[in-house]
């Protein structure tokens, strides 16, 4: 009914301010759109499951998150699989692992600090309900 809509409705305004900060954090640049797959022929050969940044704002608006915990799976995505597709020595895999590590860690600290515990168990029910 309209009370749902509304708690979706801020939800959306929560998950987009969330997605804003981070895609103006310099440190996520590299997380901010798709692996290009001209660029990274294999890329998609390793990663079943490409995400980032500006493909989360637009499931956002696609009303595709009905609770923080799928936003949140997919923000996990996004650097679990810079570790995956990383994993070498080198400085620029290190670089780009020490960057999705601080990704995992922003994100969990912000729902941590700013999701509210009761708004977050109404989301639930939404989509329990549904
Ligand atoms: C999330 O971004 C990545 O996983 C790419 C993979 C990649 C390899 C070659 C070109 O792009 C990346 C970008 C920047 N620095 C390291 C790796």
């Amino acid at each position: 009914e309209e009370q749902e809509e509304d708690t979706l409705r801020e939800l959306r305004l929560f998950l987009r301010s969330v997605t804003e900060r981070l895609s103006r954090d310099r440190r996520f640049k590299a997380f901010t759109k798709p692996v290009d797959l001209e660029e990274v022929p294999d890329y998609i050969t390793v990663i079943q499951h490409p995400m980032d940044l500006s493909t989360i704002l637009s499931k956002i608006d696609l009303h595709k998150y009905v609770t923080a915990r799928e936003f949140v799976y997919d923000m996990d995505l996004i650097w679990k699989n810079a570790l995956e597709y990383n994993p070498d020595s080198d400085p620029a895999d290190r670089q780009i692992r020490h960057r999705a590590c601080a990704l995992k860690d922003t994100v969990h600290a912000i729902i941590r600090d700013e999701l509210d515990e009761d708004f977050n168990r109404i989301c639930e029910r939404i989509r329990d309900s549904r």
